[in-house]
């Protein structure tokens, strides 16, 4: 990349090539991390900036993105190649082929969440595009999740601009009700199930990050901008929470709204959310079924909340652009620079 060229010596423009996805709604820009570490000193600002809901990056359907998901593959699951005896094997069948990314979600506030379930279904698609493999193990801060990428041709191989969606299933490991895992605060004993928190009765769970789930009549008769902010700030949660409603719509079917930490406001899906209201649910003996069709706004995801088995999410994941995205000059960055 250039260095500046202004005679002030303050930063020139710098770019970094994003590609915006969606996965029900709920949208991300993708950035190669390996880019990132040499281009981007100040990932939070990054966020910041290209998230905003009305300054933020446009194109595609809105303005702004629901976070910024640094991806880097660390190992394409292609073995083939530069073998000892100088002879290349034959190139393994995509299918055949497990690929390895890190992942590391930074919200619209800068903060890093350890987990996201409709993120981790767009960096597969995204490292599927790169890599042809169609299983991703992707390394959260909430442990390896492996993520199984169907449909599409992995790219835009009909060349008229657009890539297809794929759907892709993601492993999402078990749900906890645990005090520690939630967390909740240090001086709780048992788990947080169906209490009052700042008048919302709730059930605590964490499923990669903490959502605290109420079961109502009508999600859409709650005015979760108003409900949610005390229960998402409220002393229960040490590291705050995600605000989930859920309403059963029918046999296997709910209804869901998530109000986010980190977005701090509605997002129109939630792929944790989604697993959250089938562990809470089943937990309540609301359902009793461990396949659910859970619907936000933005679609509908199939869930499943098998018995002491990790729990599974799958759900579309749609390429929006590519885009090249200015990086913000940030105190850090110009510390770096001098
Ligand atoms: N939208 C994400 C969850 C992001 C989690 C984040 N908002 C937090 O816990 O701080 C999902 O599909 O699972």
């Amino acid at each position: 990349m250039s260095e500046s060229t202004d005679p002030t010596g303050s930063a020139g423009p710098r770019t970094v090539p994003a590609v915006k996805y969606h996965g029900t709604g709920n949208d991300f820009l993708v950035v190669d991390a390996a880019d990132a570490d040499r281009l981007v000193p100040d990932r939070g600002a990054f966020a910041v900036r290209h998230c905003d809901r009305e300054t933020g990056v446009e194109g595609g359907g809105r303005t702004g993105a629901d976070g910024v998901l640094f991806v880097e593959v660390t190992d394409d699951g292609d073995d083939a190649g530069g073998d000892a005896d100088g002879v290349a094997d034959a190139p393994a069948a995509a299918a055949d082929r497990t690929a390895r990314a890190t992942m590391t979600l930074v919200q619209p506030d800068a903060s890093i969440a350890e987990m996201c379930g409709n993120g981790a279904r767009c960096a597969a698609a995204w490292v599927r595009e790169r890599t042809g493999a169609d299983v991703v193990d992707l390394d959260t801060p909430a442990g390896v999740r492996r993520a199984e990428v169907r449909g599409g041709d992995g790219g835009d191989d009909d060349g008229d601009g657009t890539h297809d969606e794929v759907t892709v299933e993601v492993e999402m490991g078990e749900a906890s009700f645990a005090p520690e895992d939630v967390p909740l605060a240090a001086d709780r004993d048992g788990p947080l199930v169906k209490e009052s928190v700042e008048g919302l009765t709730v059930t605590a769970v964490d499923t990669g990050v903490p959502h605290a789930v109420a079961v109502v009549d009508d999600v859409d008769a709650v005015d979760l901008e108003a409900v949610a902010p005390p229960v998402r700030h409220a002393d229960a949660f040490p590291e705050g929470t995600n605000v989930t409603l859920a309403e059963r719509t029918g046999d296997g079917a709910f209804a869901q709204r998530t109000f986010e930490r980190g977005v701090e406001g509605e997002t129109l899906a939630c792929g944790t959310g989604a697993v959250a209201v089938g562990a809470v649910a089943r937990r309540l003996g609301v359902t009793d079924r461990t396949d659910l069709a859970v619907s936000p706004p933005g679609g509908t995801l199939r869930i499943t909340v098998p018995e002491d088995a990790p729990a599974t999410l799958t759900g579309p994941a749609a390429w929006e652009f590519d885009v090249d995205l200015a990086v913000p000059t940030t105190e850090r960055d110009r510390e770096e620079r001098e």
